[in-house]
């Protein structure tokens, strides 16, 4: 597989200049979006508003809704209620082809017996544009993810992350302006999966081409995406920034599948934990761990003994899975990390409170 290839790297080909630099890009708007499948509701009264040129991923567990949802706004799947609106302009009762968005399927769907040049040529051919347009779009298409260089070859034989990006190009030599990106990365290896997510969000920044993206993976959603809407049961549990997210999720679940969290029984009263129903969270790197009290400035109160039980290194930082007033917690810590059996000190800097599954606040500890 060749993977060595960059793609970044922009084409000074002379077809390039066919798609512009800032293509024209609509703002996307969903209401009351309703779906029933099999007898059960999968999409219940789904709102949400993409911003022109933002990229907007859906996250969520496996059977939360993320594919139906993108089917029905790529004209796939009929919502049963709602709208969906794309630049102004209501869709939902018209066809894939009709409506101005363009979608990458997760498994590519490539013709294996056309070349590169023709599968990303085809939907243009559908269209019947004449055959002239059709070479110089498609060789700015593929300018564009960078693989003027495989325009002759069949899908079998280029790599994986190729295969992506002739899929990618045909979905942009479309010129849509609602970019739908399904699972885009869940083919590729673990290393090419990081290079090919930069190299889409590069390309969705210079083209500034409006951009939905389905995925499971949060570390994808949060190092690309300008928002998040974070899904669960076949609705959005919120709709934010990455560092919002992360920072102040607004429900327990969102806590929790985004990141790493602690979770401790009591809740929040001036900076500290007390016994009470709730359900307090604490980020692993919101846990500091000291072996020797003296040796930190001695800033801040609520030092409590504790025990190293567990060391897990992960390469740029070790996760500590401690014991602190007889309660599990696990710290993140840079350099080198004490080993297993250290008796030390803990102290937790920064909690999130919630209450029935809902933050009801976070902030500093006492
Ligand atoms: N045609 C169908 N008939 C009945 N149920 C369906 C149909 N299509 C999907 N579902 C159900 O709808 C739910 C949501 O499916 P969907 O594919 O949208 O989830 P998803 O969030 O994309 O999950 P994944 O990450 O696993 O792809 C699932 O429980 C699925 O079983």
């Amino acid at each position: 597989m060749n993977t060595t290839t960059p793609t970044t790297a922009r084409s000074d080909t002379a077809g390039a200049s066919r798609i512009p630099e800032r293509s024209r890009s609509a703002g996307l708007e969903i209401r009351t979006l309703r779906k029933v499948l099999g007898g059960r509701t999968i999409i219940d009264s789904l709102d949400m508003a993409v911003q022109p040129g933002e990229l907007v991923s859906l996250l969520g567990p496996s059977g939360c809704g993320k594919t139906t949802t993108l089917r029905m706004i790529a004209g796939f799947l009929t919502p049963d209620e709602g709208s969906i609106r794309v630049g102004g302009r209501e869709v939902a009762h018209l066809g894939p082809e009709q409506r101005p968005s363009a979608m990458v399927f997760q498994n590519y769907a490539l013709w294996p017996h056309m070349t590169v040049a023709k599968n990303v040529g085809f939907p243009l051919k559908l269209r019947r544009r004449p055959k002239a347009e059709i070479a110089e779009r498609v060789d700015a298409a593929l300018a564009l993810v960078n693989l003027l260089h495989h325009r002759d070859s069949r899908p079998a034989r280029i790599s994986g992350g190729e295969q992506q990006r002739t899929a990618l190009a045909r979905a942009l030599v479309q010129e849509p302006e609602l970019l739908l990106l399904d699972e885009p990365l869940s083919n590729l290896d673990a290393k090419l999966r990081v290079k090919v997510r930069e190299d889409i969000r590069e390309i969705q920044q210079r083209l500034g081409i409006t951009t939905l993206i389905v995925t499971h993976d949060q570390e994808e959603a949060m190092s690309m995406s300008d928002r998040i809407a974070v899904m669960n049961f076949g609705r959005i549990e919120q709709f934010s920034t990455p560092a919002d997210l992360y920072r102040a999720p607004a429900t327990e679940f969102v806590a929790t599948f985004i990141g790493s969290l602690n979770r401790l029984k009591g809740s929040i009263r001036d900076g500290r934990l007390v016994p009470g129903s709730g359900m307090a969270g604490v980020r692993p790197e919101d846990v500091v761990f000291t072996a020797d009290l003296l040796g930190t400035d001695g800033s801040g109160s609520g030092w409590a003994p504790a025990t190293v039980d567990r060391v897990v290194p992960h390469g740029h930082f070790a996760e500590l899975h401690l014991t602190r007033d007889d309660t599990a917690l696990r710290s993140f810590v840079t350099g080198t990390p004490p080993a297993v059996g250290t008796r030390g000190y803990a102290r937790i800097t920064r909690w999130l409170d919630f209450e029935d599954g809902v933050l009801a606040g976070h902030g500093a500890a006492a």
